[in-house]
């Protein structure tokens, strides 16, 4: 292999005449003059004398031919290999052209591919094209998970990519971003398997019921037990928000993410939210003060002169006052503000705390949050802006010396469908929260893993703040748009987004200083929706038949004579509710499938 052509300090092109080229691999190039420089192939072609080198392709350049031929080479002979390569630090001088470029072995590019200890770092993946390199690599960080890649599941031969944790506190963010099908709910839970197996905290805000990490994969060996490693909680049903503890902001924040609240509601949630109020008390204050309005004054006053239960009396006082004190308000938005909290009151919201989610993250476990994407927008602004404060509490008590309340540890939060909670151009409950986390979460070890598949519906602060970018196959223009600018990739790579392979995808991070090419390794658990529909329908099926059957059967014989009464036996013994004509055409099909016998008799059929 050698340097051809006319070169730069960046860019060279490299020939050979029997080694093809594969992208993203490492040359060295043995300068005579500047020393060994290490480049990255961008461009891999192959050409040979049917096929003339191309007018328009850059390769054509006249001086590369020029210098094919005079390093030896007969173009058009033979096949002839040829590379761009871009060198990872720019050079002193222009390259010489005819140096001689070999492949490296690990101890020369260890610096461009490890930048982490395997025991401190997440595994998650290989570096592509690195299996020559790897061979010569150390024996501990060789094979370390598998890789499943054409229908086949191995142990990984090439380098790792191993993502230091430590680095986290330079570079805590990071965005995961890809189109459907792309890979990324797997890299996702690569990602949320390596935290758990470090027991780093985290809160996984799961809008499609997928996180969950009991179930491991049956080809890999040895995958390991997650099922102590998180704890899976149904907003409403495990977990809540105490109102008690509710500021006006957090009110506000909650009601508006059940339906935007008016100028106006807002203002009367501002008066009408007092310190120390229970849902009950702010509930009822609603109800009484929308009875008050829509009565008005003279009508309770009235009513306040004719006899009554002392209670009942209580209350038509109390609407009195209050309708002394809002007589401003609106009834509608009283009724606007009644009705959003009811809709949160029937979801359960109201009758738990965060406790659980806390004390999972107390014990470093993955704290798993479903709910449908409206409440987990509610519930996770109250809840991150909580946990967040009291950690940001607890670190900024500690710089002053004088740390108050308990340790709450640093920690990670992970969702998909980032658009969602903080989209560009829009407002809602969550995106104050996460914009705050994303430009100041650092400096109190609070981190964001945001995937999304629109990132250009993700609002820009946030993901300029995204400093690690693993970016999988994106078909759309404006998505690779917002990715070319907000990324280092380079434009060999953006032309490759839309073709990459599930699985497969660029990492761009400052703490590489490159995009380095990875494939995400096969995760450990399964997501619940793995099976595939069709299969569901088959194995459903099946399941019911042989229930039925085992129901059945403790009734058998049974005669056609007779339906009424079996009828009666199979309904009382279970939830079935057959009729004469349904459990006919039940025994039938069993019969069809060969899985009863049907006799005919005088008395009529027997089924046995
Ligand atoms: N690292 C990987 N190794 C092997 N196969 C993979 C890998 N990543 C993805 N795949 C394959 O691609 C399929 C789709 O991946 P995944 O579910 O992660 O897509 P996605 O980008 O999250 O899509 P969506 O956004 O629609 O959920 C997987 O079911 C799997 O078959």
């Amino acid at each position: 292999m050698q340097v051809a052509g006319i070169t730069t300090p960046q860019e060279v092109f490299v020939a050979s005449r029997d080694r093809k080229f594969r992208i993203n691999e490492l040359l060295v190039i043995d300068d005579p003059h500047q020393g060994p420089l290490i480049g990255e192939v961008v461009e891999a072609n192959s050409y040979n004398r049917f096929i003339p080198l191309s007018i328009e392709h850059a390769f054509s350049d006249a001086h590369v031919l020029e210098s094919l031929k005079s390093l030896g080479y007969s173009i058009d002979e033979d096949e002839i290999n040829i590379a761009k390569v871009k060198l990872m630090s720019e050079a002193s001088y222009p390259v010489t052209t005819g140096s001689y470029v070999h492949l490296p072995g690990f101890a020369e590019v260890k610096g461009f591919l490890i930048k982490g200890s395997r025991e401190e770092g997440l595994l998650l993946g290989e570096i592509k094209n690195t299996e020559e390199t790897a061979r010569s690599m150390d024996e501990d960080l060789k094979g370390l998970f598998y890789i499943y890649s054409a229908g086949k599941l191995d142990k990984t031969k090439n380098v790792p990519f191993i993502l230091d944790l430590r680095s986290f506190q330079q570079y805590p963010h990071i965005g995961i971003f890809g189109g459907s099908g792309s890979g990324k709910s797997f890299g996702m839970r690569v990602i949320l398997e390596e935290l758990a197996k470090h027991n780093i905290p985290t809160v996984i805000l799961d809008p499609h019921y997928e996180m969950d990490f009991s179930e491991s994969q049956e080809d890999i060996p040895k995958a390991g037990n997650f099922k102590k490693a998180f704890s899976k909680f149904q907003i409403g049903e495990h977990i809540g928000v105490e109102f008690l503890n509710l500021s006006k902001r957090d009110l506000l924040a909650l009601l508006s993410a059940v339906s935007p609240l008016s100028e106006a509601m807002s203002s009367a949630v501002e008066v009408l939210h007092r310190r120390g109020d229970t849902y009950l008390s702010f509930s009822s204050r609603l109800d009484d003060l929308a009875q008050a309005l829509e009565m008005g004054r003279s009508k309770i006053d009235n009513a306040l002169r004719q006899d009554m239960e002392p209670s009942e009396r209580e209350r038509f006082r109390r609407m009195r006052e209050l309708l002394e004190d809002y007589q401003n308000i609106p009834l509608p938005s009283v009724q606007g503000i009644a009705w959003r909290l009811r809709r949160l009151y029937s979801s359960g919201l109201f009758s738990h705390d965060i406790k659980p989610v806390k004390e999972a993250m107390m014990q470093g476990k993955l704290a798993v949050i479903q709910g449908p994407i409206w409440l987990l927008q509610v519930f996770s602004t109250y809840m991150l802006s909580n946990i967040y404060r009291q950690r940001r509490d607890y670190k900024d008590s500690e710089l002053k010396g004088q740390i108050q309340g308990d340790y709450f540890p640093p920690f990670v939060i992970a969702t998909d469908e980032a658009h969602n909670f903080a989209p560009k151009g829009r407002e809602t409950a969550t995106k104050g929260i996460i914009t705050e986390i994303a430009q100041e979460g650092r400096k109190y070890g609070v981190f964001l893993v945001l995937a999304t598949q629109r990132p250009t519906l993700l609002d820009e602060t946030v993901t300029a703040q995204l400093n690690t970018k693993i970016i999988f196959r994106t078909v759309r223009g404006s998505d690779i748009a917002t990715i070319t600018e907000e990324t280092d990739i380079k434009a060999e790579e953006a032309r490759r987004l839309p073709y990459l392979p599930s699985g497969d995808a660029f990492v761009s991070s400052p703490l590489f200083g490159r995009t380095v090419a990875i494939r995400v390794r096969f995760p450990y658990t399964r997501s619940p929706h793995t099976q595939n529909p069709i299969d569901e329908i088959k194995n459903h099926r099946a399941s019911s038949e042989e229930k039925l059957l085992s129901l059945i059967s403790q009734h058998l014989p049974i005669y056609a004579a007779n339906f009424a009464r079996a009828v009666e036996d199979i309904n009382r013994d279970s939830e079935e509710k057959y009729e004469v004509r349904t459990l006919k055409e039940t025994l039938d099909a069993l019969v069809e499938k060969g899985r009863l016998k049907k006799q005919p008799s005088p008395l009529g059929d027997i089924y046995m």
